[in-house]
């Protein structure tokens, strides 16, 4: 979009807003939520999820680390187990802690993101235009980010290891580190509710009498602090870089523990494939439900530095004391099917946005592309028109792109074997996740576009898994 078209978008001032604009964003932003019972989604689960996820998070740490990775033992110790001391079962319900030098790195770390997100050139780029009108604007330099970072790491592991020191230091503090990275993050999380409540960047805010809604979910759609937006940095600068240096770092614990372990080495390198191709099409994931329909709360900002940091790295954490040796056929088996999956995810990604940037007037496996021009009215009342793709991956089902996620999910988990269930706790909470956005993704383009969504599904009849779901 020209910055003249955004601008014919653009509300002049708050008051050029319609009185009901409130409720449209509402109306959008909550679409999961619509004919549920509203008591449970707005306090019960926020409040829930909020107190039960730091606790998921330290206790997988535990399994690992304290219960030879059996879910099993952990229940048997906290019931049971005398020898489980007081203090160690309250420390799984009390997350709240502070480790100094975990803390400094935390921070540094933070500021290292901010700075090098400012500094780094790139060409600028806007985003979708909210039901305000508002077109955020942003600057395409995630790919250098990530290949300066990793550079400037490399570097850093070797002047610590000059002086006899390893990155691997985080592992060693693994359960501090964590327990601080989220301290950190909770507060986090209520300085950018209180900046939305009373400070908000743009329009699009929704603020209710709720604080525990507004805590979880957020309250800002593009919350900004000097210019320097928020959700890019908790999302991509830190959250989707530590999962790339932390499984790094657990690789390197691997080998410093048990020499070189092939199964360790699948898993990094598939992680940070995957993360390259993330980074090289981060302006695309700038468009995704996760920027234009999820605010800036718990959710996505203590998920991306905490729930990523936890779970996500899972896989390369669990081999640190679980190697196994996978032999040179299974472990190009599973290079080349990731690699596989990694590309065809690519692939539906890249497919929509080319044919949208072509106006439709693109070859989608070797043919005219089939397509849907859909039209939606903004917030001021003028018309906008999509183009949605029906051909290629896109019609074979409505998020195929997510069979590959599932698939890589499941590939860089099963170097762990298939002893312990703890390894493929990722896998499983992706599964849960991509059905339920998939579902959500459909009730949003419904109210978006209506009759043209509705033609979109006649064509294209499933969800996700064409001929099951
Ligand atoms: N590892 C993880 O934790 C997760 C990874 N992912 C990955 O992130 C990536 C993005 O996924 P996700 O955020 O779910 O969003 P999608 O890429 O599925 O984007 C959904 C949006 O695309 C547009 N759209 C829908 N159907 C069509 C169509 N037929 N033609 C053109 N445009 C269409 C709509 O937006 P519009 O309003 O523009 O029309 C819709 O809201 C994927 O690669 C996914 O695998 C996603 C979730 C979790
Ligand atoms: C209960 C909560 C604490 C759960 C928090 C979940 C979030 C951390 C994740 C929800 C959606 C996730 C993502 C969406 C799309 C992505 C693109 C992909 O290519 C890389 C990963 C990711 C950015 C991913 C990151 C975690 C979520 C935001």
């Amino acid at each position: 979009m020209s910055k003249a078209d955004a601008d014919r978008y653009k509300y002049k001032k708050a008051s050029d807003l319609p009185s009901n604009h409130n409720d449209v964003i509402h109306q959008l932003s909550i679409h999961s939520r619509q004919g549920h019972n509203k008591f449970w989604s707005e306090s019960v689960l926020p409040f829930m999820l909020t107190f039960t996820c730091p606790f998921f998070v330290r206790s997988i740490v535990f399994i690992s680390d304290h219960c030879h990775g059996s879910i099993g033992e952990f229940f048997t110790r906290i019931l049971f187990d005398q020898s489980m001391t007081l203090k160690q079962i309250l420390e799984q319900f009390f997350y709240f802690q502070w480790h100094w030098p975990s803390a400094i790195i935390i921070i540094s770390f933070l500021m290292y993101a901010i700075m090098m997100t400012m500094i780094l050139p790139g060409k600028e780029y806007t985003g979708p235009i909210t039901d305000t009108g508002h077109v955020p604007i942003y600057r395409d330099n995630g790919f250098t980010y990530y290949f300066v970072s990793l550079g400037l790491f490399a570097l850093l592991t070797l002047v610590l290891k000059m002086n006899h020191l390893s990155p691997t230091y985080i592992y060693d503090h693994w359960e501090e580190f964590l327990s601080t990275v989220s301290t950190f993050a909770f507060i986090l999380c209520f300085f950018v509710m209180l900046k939305g409540k009373y400070m908000p960047s743009t329009n699009d805010h929704r603020s209710s009498s709720n604080w525990i809604t507004d805590f979880y979910r957020g309250v800002e759609l593009y919350p900004r602090i000097f210019d320097v937006d928020i959700k890019l940095i908790t999302n991509c600068r830190y959250g989707m870089l530590s999962w790339a240096l932390l499984s790094a770092i657990f690789c390197m614990k691997t080998f410093e523990l048990h020499g070189y372990t092939d199964s360790a080495l699948v898993t990094c390198l598939l992680t940070l494939i995957y993360l390259t191709k993330f980074f090289w099409w981060e302006s695309g994931y700038m468009k995704t439900m996760d920027i234009i329909v999820d605010r800036a709360g718990f959710y996505l900002c203590w998920g991306c530095l905490v729930w990523v940091s936890g779970l996500y790295t899972l896989p390369s954490y669990f081999l640190v004391t679980h190697p196994i040796e996978l032999g040179p056929v299974l472990t190009t088996t599973i290079l080349a099917l990731g690699l596989l999956s990694i590309y065809i995810n690519y692939d539906c990604d890249r497919q929509k946005i080319d044919v949208r940037a072509s106006n439709g007037q693109c070859k989608v496996w070797g043919k005219p592309s089939h397509i849907i021009r859909a039209k939606y009215v903004l917030l001021n009342g003028k018309q906008s028109e999509s183009i949605l793709l029906a051909s290629g991956y896109w019609g074979l089902s409505r998020h195929f792109h997510y069979i590959p996620e599932l698939a890589l999910a499941f590939l860089w988990s099963c170097p762990c074997g298939f002893k312990f269930i703890l390894p493929y706790i990722y896998f499983i909470f992706l599964s849960i996740l991509l059905m339920h956005r998939a579902h959500r993704d459909d009730q949003k383009c419904r109210l978006k576009y209506g009759k043209a969504w509705d033609r979109y599904c006649q064509l294209v009849r499933w969800k996700v898994w064409p001929g099951i779901y």
